[in-house]
């Protein structure tokens, strides 16, 4: 028995996150959780904004939401659990997979399963944006834009991603954008403008390499236009937690943000959406209770890539 046990637990599985078949889910958590918790349940989301809703009707009846998909199904149980005493939990199983990335978890879903059993609670920072909840990165620019084109793809996983972001970064034009962070305001035009909680877009692609999920602060990555021929430069920097360093990148931390622009399509959590307002970006520190492993040989296996990238 585990610390763990005293816990009722809902699994909610997005069923078209990822690559990988989700039907023998069910079998894999009971085998793995069925000895260990109070309760274990499990069900499938029927379609967008499935998950809070599952999260909403069953709130009395577990005490820990665990979110078996990708950035979106994770953003809509985070949405219904953050601010309350109730915890949240995942295994990865989407396509970028930022949060799970962030907090060290295993790629593996079936290894993820095992390794929650010995959780331990921990408190984490979100983002609110013009009153909606995320827990990775908001931004506005060529991000939205091809969360905007995953969204419409049927195709998913990594791959998917790569695809979208070679066809259309050199036709991208970078928008004008008014920014006020804690007060202070300033113009750039941009490729880019992210607001992050967590320091990456997922895939290991670190878009904010300071940012930490836990320090009651958001982080703000400028990237402004630049030549065709400096891709590969920063395209090396994103995955090398170096972007920050590059001379087309400004980068500051806040608390209160405000972006306004003519074209404010966004992307929240890589879910994209459509303003004519400007946004409004605030952290709430400490806001969400989760239940993980300690960071063990997964993100070790990280570290150890990041070091040997630097040589
Ligand atoms: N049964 C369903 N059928 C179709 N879409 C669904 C269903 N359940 C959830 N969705 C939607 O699927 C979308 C994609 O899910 P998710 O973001 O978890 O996976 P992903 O995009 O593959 O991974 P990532 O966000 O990590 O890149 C979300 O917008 C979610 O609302």
């Amino acid at each position: 028995m585990t610390g763990n046990s005293k816990y009722r637990y809902l699994f909610i599985i997005n069923p078209v996150a990822g690559i990988s078949g989700k039907k023998h889910f069910p079998e894999m958590i009971a085998r793995v959780f069925g000895e260990i918790a109070v309760a274990v349940e499990t069900c499938f989301t029927t379609g967008k904004g499935n998950a809070s809703h599952l999260v909403r009707e069953n709130w009395d009846r577990f005490d820990v939401f665990v979110a078996v998909g990708g950035d979106g199904t994770v953003n809509e149980v985070i949405s219904a659990v953050a601010g309350s005493e109730k915890f949240f939990s995942l295994i990865p199983a989407g396509s970028g997979n930022a949060l799970g990335r962030e907090l060290g978890l295993s790629m593996w879903p079936a290894r993820a399963l095992k390794e929650m059993v010995t959780s331990q609670p921990k408190v984490i920072d979100t983002g609110t944006v013009n009153g909606r909840r995320f827990v990775n990165v908001c931004g506005v620019g060529f991000d939205a834009h091809i969360a905007g084109r995953f969204a419409k793809s049927k195709l998913r996983g990594p791959l998917s991603y790569v695809a979208h972001v070679l066809r259309d970064f050199v036709t991208y034009q970078p928008h004008w954008y008014r920014i006020t962070i804690d007060g202070k305001t300033f113009r750039r035009k941009a490729f880019v403008v992210t607001v992050a909680n967590t320091s990456q877009f997922g895939n290991n692609a670190f878009i904010a390499p300071r940012a930490k999920v836990d320090d009651g602060l958001l982080d703000i990555c400028i990237l402004k236009p630049f030549p065709v021929g400096m891709a590969p430069d920063l395209a090396l920097r994103l995955f090398n937690r170096q972007l920050d360093g590059s001379k087309y990148c400004e980068y500051f931390q806040g608390k209160d943000i405000q972006i306004e622009g003519e074209t404010l399509g966004y992307q929240v959590d890589g879910e994209p959406f459509v303003n004519n307002e400007p946004l409004h970006l605030s952290v709430e520190n400490k806001s969400l209770n989760i239940l993980v492993p300690e960071p063990t040989e997964s993100l070790l296996a990280r570290l150890s890539l990041d070091k040997l990238m630097k040589f």
